[in-house]
This record gives C-alpha cells, structure tokens and sequence, in this order.
C-alpha cells in the first residue's frame, strides 16, 4: 500500500515539476530570509543547501518552514537527483531546535513550530532524492534528527552530534528515535536517548551514527553522491522507502498525537524551568565574557524624555553581518548616518560587501571593528509593518533585555560605544510597556522585572512619529520612567537611576561644565560619594575639556566609568576630545 502511494506520488510530481519549480532552476538561490542558499548543479543534478543562520543554524519557525519549502520542492524537481545539507557557519551544522521557540511559548506559534519540524522530517525521511548530510560542525539534537533523516552523513572531525534531548529535560520524539534505532540499533539508541549522549565524530563513526568522517565532508559528500546515483533512481528509491516505510507510516499516524502530547508537554512548569536553567547555562558561557554594561535602558530613557519633541532628521542605524537589505531600506527612507558593527563571528565578506555598496550612499559609514553583540535578535513580520517605507526620522531601537522570549528584532542591542555616537540624536526606545511585560535590563546588575509580550516587538521598530503616535502608550507624553525598576548597585549606578539625584547632577554638571576638574570633583562626591576616586583611578582629569559637550553626555561618561574597562576609558578619552565621530 505504502509503495503504491509513493509510486503515485512520484508520478504525481513528474506533473508538477513545471508548476512547483522555477524555470530557473539551476544556479544559486538564496532563502527569502538569506538563512539558506541552494546550489543547483544541472550537470550532476545535485543541489546543495548550505544552512547559514547565525549565529548556530538553530532551527525556528520561519526557518525551518522555508527551509521545509525547498526541500518539498527539491523532491518534486524532476532534475534534481540528490540533496547535500550543509552549513556555513565555521563550527556548527545546527544546534538542533531553537530553544526560544520552546521556552516560554506562544500556543498558536508552538503548534505551527512543531508541524513544521514533522513536516521538515517527512519531506527529508521520505525524499524520494539521495539525500546526504556534510556535516561540518555541531550537530546535537534537531541538528542530529536532520541528519538522521538523511540517507548518508560524513562528518568533520571533533565536533559533536547526538540526540541529546534529555539533557535539557525534554524528550526526543519517537519518530526521531525510530529514525536513530534504524540506523544504530535498538540497544544503542536506547542508551544515547536515555543519556542524551553526544558523541564525537570519532565515537559516532565506530557507533555507525554517521557514515564517514571527512575534513571535507561537503566535498566528501559530493564524491559519495556520484557513488550513489550511477544507481537508477527508482530503484533505490524503491528500496529507500521499502526500508523507511513503517516508520514513515507510523509517524504519519502518531503525527496529531505527537503534537497534542508535544504542545502540552512543553508549557509544563518543570519543562519550562529546565530549559530556561539550560539556556541561562548556554548564554551564561558567553556572558561571563562580557563587561556589565551599566545602564544603557535608562539613559536612553532618559533621552527619549529630552529629545522625542525636537528630533531631528539624523537616523541612525545599526547593521549587522546580514543587513544589506535593511541598508537599502534606510537608505529609501532617508537614513543618511549608518553605523555598522562587527563582532568576532561576523561575516567579514559580508560586512566588506555592505561597506562597498553602501559607502557611497551615508554619509557618514562607520565601522566598529570590536564592537561586542550582546544579543541579535532577527525581524519578524517586515513586509507586514512596512517600516521602511515610513521612517523619516531617528532612530533607534533597541532595547537591552536577556529576556528570552522570541523577540524580533533585525538590529543589534544597544552598545557601549553608543554615547558617543549618538550625541544629540533622537533615541527612541520603543517597547510595549507599562503594566504588560518589560524588560530592560542590562547584562548582569539590572534584573528583569516582566517578559515583553511578542506582540511588542513590531511596536519596538516603529520609530516613525505617525507609528508612534498610533500606539497610545508610546507617546512622548509617556512616562517612560515608569517602564524600568532598577536594583541600585552602587552609588554611581544609583546616582543614575535615582531621579532625585541624577536632576542634582545634572544642574551641578551644567553649572560646572567649564570648571576645573579639581573644583568640579568634590561637589560630584557630594552627590556620589564614589564616584570622583572612580574618576580619578580613570584618569580623567580633564572634565572641562568636555565643555562643548551635551550634559548628558556626562551620564554616559558616568555610566562608561561604571563599566570600567579598557574600552571605556578609550571612550572617555575620545569623548573628552571630540563631539561627536
Ligand atoms: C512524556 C511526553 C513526551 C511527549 C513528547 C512529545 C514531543 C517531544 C517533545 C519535545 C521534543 C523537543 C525536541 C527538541 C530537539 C532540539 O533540537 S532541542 C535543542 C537542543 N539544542 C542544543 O542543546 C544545542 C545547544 N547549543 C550548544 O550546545 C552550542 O551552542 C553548540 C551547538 C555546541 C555550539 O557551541 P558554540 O560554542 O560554537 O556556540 P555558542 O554556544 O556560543 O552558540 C552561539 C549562539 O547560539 C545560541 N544557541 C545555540 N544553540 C541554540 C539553540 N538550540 N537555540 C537557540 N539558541 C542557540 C547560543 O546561546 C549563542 O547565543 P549568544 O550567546 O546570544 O551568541
């Protein structure tokens, strides 16, 4: 019966190809999300996905849906013969599903995201195309059930794959089990499952987990395909299925179970604490690297109190590795400054290609070449908003929040180089906010007090005054104070976010500005009692060369002070010498 429908089916879409494919076939496309590109060969009739979603390839709703597009059409595509997946990303293949999508979910989204991961695995398991998977990183959980639903997999050496979904207090589907059992056994699984082992490449070739280890694996893969389709196609794809079928027909009758179990599952209050513990562990390697960064929320909130009534037309934007299209759009709506960060992982080519269309076109183009992401967050919903074609004005979102919900936000949060950047220009820092759900918070000394619903973050990219004007509580009336509770941690932090306190700074800044640092020191220890040896072990002994400087401006300085590292203090200096870059 199985075999008689996937005989149907094959002459099914021997109809479709010229409907369900582009004339175009051949070539490289890319993804609509740029995520991933497809190379089709017409010569060898091999197309190879190349996965590159920064920052690990982690597969959610959107990316896994358009990556399930291609593969279904893939397998329709009459002059496709074989599938490669790969990734592009220096070290990871995938790191499996993203754990946003789980953590703290959306019911509506969460079912989407689980029948589109059933829908990825079917139209991979059941590819009638030789499929095979150059592993090329990382590859645990997802990582590893996309693998396994592949026909072949050659992996780089070190690094790691498994199913190793107990470890974050979930479980593998038994789908993706079945899967694992055909290929290492019944007992092997049952111990990796249970273990949520991972295992080298080394360990996984002895275990047959994968079938080759390459320190080329597409190239490997690429040799390996040639192998495999001087077969005729029908008839392995014939054998394929007759292996595969059972499993492919249990799943197709267990998949409303599986979903009903898997969106019930999930929201469990244990579930959810496992994997908040899980991703705090994960993010926490990388946070450990970072400096605290004071209070970036709150100045920019106290900007937004001074500069929504008289913005100006300077926008602003941050750009990251995959922001050409963004760029394009600034330009369309009036954007004339652009800062572009960079951070380790960045794409570099990426960035050079940016830099190269776009120079020309800002007036002002700036590289940060160490700037430090803290966190990236992609946008959601673009076209829907139309954002582009409205903002005429300033700029800026973003918002600094660890908070782990499925955010979406195409820029880069806050950096510490904004200060100087930013001088005079409007900063608007759109959250959805009051009673709902917030927020900000800085990386390590601020705690989060809410979650920021989703629905909040298309009001985070409106920063055009009409949008902003459609969302009553963004007006600038808004007590934008309110939105934030700070946990005071000292002095000089509480100097900041004490109202009381930061309006007597202020004055007394003003009326100092021209005075000599040994006269202005004493009455800023008054305020702070702290503070001036902090900015005398900063060496800044020259606040009146700061004259021409926004007051303002000396919140930042206090706030880079606090952060006390190298990188502030080059900030101090450049500030002191300089108004704006
Ligand atoms: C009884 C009833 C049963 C009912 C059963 C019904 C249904 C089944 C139920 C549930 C099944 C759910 C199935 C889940 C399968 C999954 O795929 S879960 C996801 C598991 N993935 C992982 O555990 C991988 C985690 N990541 C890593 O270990 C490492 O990142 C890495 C892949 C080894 C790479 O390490 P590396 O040092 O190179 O990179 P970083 O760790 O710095 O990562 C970069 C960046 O990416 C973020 N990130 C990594 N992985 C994920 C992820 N999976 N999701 C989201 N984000 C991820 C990481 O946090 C870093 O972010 P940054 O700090 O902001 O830069």
């Amino acid at each position: 019966m199985f075999l008689r429908n996937v005989m149907r089916k094959i002459a099914s879409q021997k109809s479709l190809n010229g409907l369900a494919i582009k004339k175009n076939y051949f070539g490289t496309t890319s993804s609509l999300l740029d995520d991933f590109s497809i190379n089709a060969n017409e010569k060898t009739g091999v197309s190879v996905i190349t996965m590159s979603k920064t920052p690990a390839n982690s597969l959610n709703l959107e990316f896994i849906q358009e990556l399930s597009m291609a593969i279904q059409k893939l397998n329709m595509e009459k002059s496709c013969r074989g599938i490669i997946l790969t990734s592009s990303l220096p070290s990871i293949f995938s790191a499996g599903l993203d754990i946003l999508e789980m953590y703290q979910p959306e019911p509506d989204r969460l079912e989407k995201f689980w029948t589109e991961f059933q829908e990825i695995w079917l139209a991979l398991y059941s590819s009638p195309k030789t499929v095979m998977s150059a592993i090329n990183g990382h590859s645990p959980a997802g990582g590893c059930i996309i693998a396994l639903a592949t026909d072949y997999r050659i992996m780089k050496p070190k690094f790691t794959i498994g199913l190793n979904e107990t470890m974050l207090g979930i479980v593998a589907p038994f789908w993706a089990e079945d899967s694992m059992k055909a290929v290492i056994g019944q007992r092997r699984s049952e111990y990796s499952l249970q273990l949520g082992k991972l295992y080298t490449a080394e360990e996984a070739l002895q275990i047959n987990l994968i079938d080759e280890i390459s320190d080329n694996p597409l190239q490997a893969c690429e040799d390996e395909m040639m192998n495999w389709l001087k077969l005729p196609d029908h008839a392995r794809t014939l054998t394929k299925f007759q292996n595969r079928g059972h499993i492919i027909e249990k799943m197709k009758k267990g998949r409303k179970e599986d979903l009903e179990k898997f969106v019930k599952f999930i929201p469990r209050e244990g579930i959810q604490m496992a994997l908040g513990t899980y991703l705090d562990n994960l993010k926490s390697r990388k946070k450990k690297q970072l400096k605290t960064c004071v209070s970036d929320v709150e100045l920019i909130v106290r900007k937004i109190k001074y500069n929504l009534e008289d913005y100006t037309k300077t926008t602003f934007f941050y750009l990251g590795a995959q922001d050409g299209i963004l760029a394009e759009n600034l330009i369309n709506s009036g954007c004339k400054k652009v800062i572009v960060t960079e951070h380790k992982k960045s794409n570099e080519e990426h960035l050079n290609e940016i830099q190269n269309r776009f120079r020309e076109k800002f007036l002002r183009f700036t590289r940060f070449p160490n700037s430090r992401i803290i966190e990236e967050y992609k946008l959601d919903g673009l076209e829907e908003k139309n954002w582009h074609t409205q903002p005429k004005v300033a700029v800026i979102l973003t918002l600094l929040t660890n908070d782990r919900s499925k955010l979406s936000l195409n820029s880069y949060l806050l950096r510490k180089q904004f200060p100087f950047n930013f001088g005079r220009t409007p900063i608007f820092l759109l959250t959805d906010n009051t009673e709902s759900k917030v927020i900000l918070m800085n990386e390590t000394n601020l705690q989060t007090e809410k979650r920021i619903p989703s629905r909040a973050l298309s009001y985070m990219f409106l920063y055009d005054r009409t949008l902003l004007a459609e969302i009553p509580r963004l007006k600038p009336s808004q007590k934008y104070t309110k939105l934030i509770k700070i946990q005071p941690k000292s002095d000089l932090v509480d100097l900041l976010y004490d109202e009381d306190k930061f309006k007597e700074a202020e004055v007394f800044l003003k009326h100092f500005f021209n005075k000599p640092y040994e006269r202005v020191i004493p009455k800023i220890e008054k305020i702070c009692p702290n503070l001036g040896s902090e900015l005398i072990d900063m060496n800044i002994t020259m606040l009146d060369r700061v004259k021409d400087l926004d007051f303002r401006i000396i919140g930042e300085i206090f706030r880079l002070v606090a952060s006390n590292d190298n990188y502030s203090r080059n900030i101090i200096r450049v500030l002191s010498s300089r108004h704006e870059f």
